[in-house]
């Protein structure tokens, strides 16, 4: 569903868990009336630990902690750490829990990442809570204040309140905080529900057959569709400076890398600038048009595009779409450009693997 457009809102960049992690931990221990959070992808271990501990102590000192979890994403997550966060206080529910008989229905997950306190600042990005993130990943969150974390309000209260979702009953205030109009951005929530309401797919081809100067695309999972890959080379052909930047080393889905790669030959032909990021995992997911920017939980690829619920905040402005182009910028100076001329002539074991790896990816898509 595509929410209105909102002004005046503050919008901030986190990059790196080594400012987002203290960032939202501080947002949680200093939380007053309530902490709402939405996360796939939780594992045990000491990041969760940290998370779960300063939710426990806001349910003890009184705050209203809601924790909606996706029930595959959460497997990883013990019954301990659950039951800890349960008798703090905390209200724990769980998103689609696996059922024999729908087994389709269980491809559909939560993929969405939101941390929302006091009904007055919402975070959202690509961040997950396992350890990965005290070493090495590189990761993207974004703080929002303003008019637009309304709609994040209620994007998470229907998700708790939805019959698909399950555990701990409590009720929930949906009346966001006053907040004035705290910045001078234009943004709007745009989020997919599967293939009923894919507003973020929408959204993005929109934005990418309109574009006028660039298309710069940064993605861990790059397994898009073939109408994205198609506009992305249609736009390269006609001028646009169209980039893509992806992981490389240390991929944590090798396969899918694989996969991903198996598309380079005909964006390259279009003249796209391929970049592979060297120093270490990234699993940042955004997407700068022109001066319209996409950043939150989607990947680029069919899951994400087609299957998952997922959210990302889109802004319309310049100086928020230059800041991220300076991030994109630096990152591609730590990659390595895939040439087309060196890339034409790589192994022909190299290519049967990305062609098995992306028939096995095409397979898993037509699942649902
Ligand atoms: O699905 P994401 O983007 O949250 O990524 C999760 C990782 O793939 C876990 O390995």
């Amino acid at each position: 569903m595509e929410t209105d457009w909102k002004q005046g809102n503050r919008i901030v960049l986190l990059p790196d868990s080594r400012c987002f992690v203290p960032a939202l931990l501080d947002a949680i221990d200093s939380a007053r009336e309530s902490i709402w959070l939405e996360q796939y992808l939780v594992e045990s271990g000491r990041l969760t630990r940290r998370f779960f501990a300063a939710l426990a102590r806001a349910a003890q000192r009184g705050v209203e902690v809601h924790v909606l979890l996706d029930s595959f994403g959460a497997a990883g997550l013990g019954q301990r750490e659950r039951v800890r966060l349960s008798t703090s206080g905390a209200a724990l529910r769980h998103y689609n829990p696996f059922m024999m008989r729908r087994l389709r229905r269980n491809l559909v997950r939560t993929h969405r990442k939101l941390v929302l306190i006091d009904r007055r600042v919402a975070y959202t990005g690509g961040y997950c809570l396992t350890d990965d993130y005290l070493g090495d990943w590189f990761d993207l969150m974004v703080k929002m204040e303003g008019p637009v974390v309304a709609d994040w309000i209620t994007l998470f209260a229907d998700l708790w309140e939805s019959p698909r979702t399950h555990g701990d009953k409590a009720p929930i205030a949906r009346q966001p905080a006053a907040t004035g109009q705290p910045g001078n951005l234009a943004a709007r929530l745009a989020h997919n529900e599967g293939q009923h309401s894919p507003s973020i797919r929408h959204s993005l081809h929109r934005q990418v057959v309109a574009a006028t100067r660039r298309i710069w695309l940064y993605t861990p999972y790059f397994l898009p569709s073939h109408q994205l890959r198609r506009s992305l080379a249609e736009a390269s052909a006609c001028g646009i400076d169209v980039r893509l930047l992806v992981a490389g080393k240390g991929h944590d889905h090798p396969s899918v890398r694989t996969a991903g790669r198996r598309h380079y030959d005909r964006l390259l032909d279009a003249g796209v600038a391929i970049y592979e990021y060297q120093p270490r995992f990234t699993h940042a997911k955004f997407c700068i048009v022109d001066d319209w920017v996409t950043v939150g939980s989607c990947n680029f690829d069919h899951w994400s595009l087609h299957w998952n619920l997922e959210a990302n905040v889109e802004v319309e402005n310049a100086a928020f779409a230059d800041e991220l182009a300076g991030l994109f910028e630096n990152h591609s100076q730590e990659s390595r450009p895939i040439l087309a001329e060196t890339w034409k002539h790589r192994p022909g074991s190299q290519r049967l693997r990305e062609r098995i790896a992306a028939l096995i990816g095409a397979w898993l898509a037509g699942l649902r």
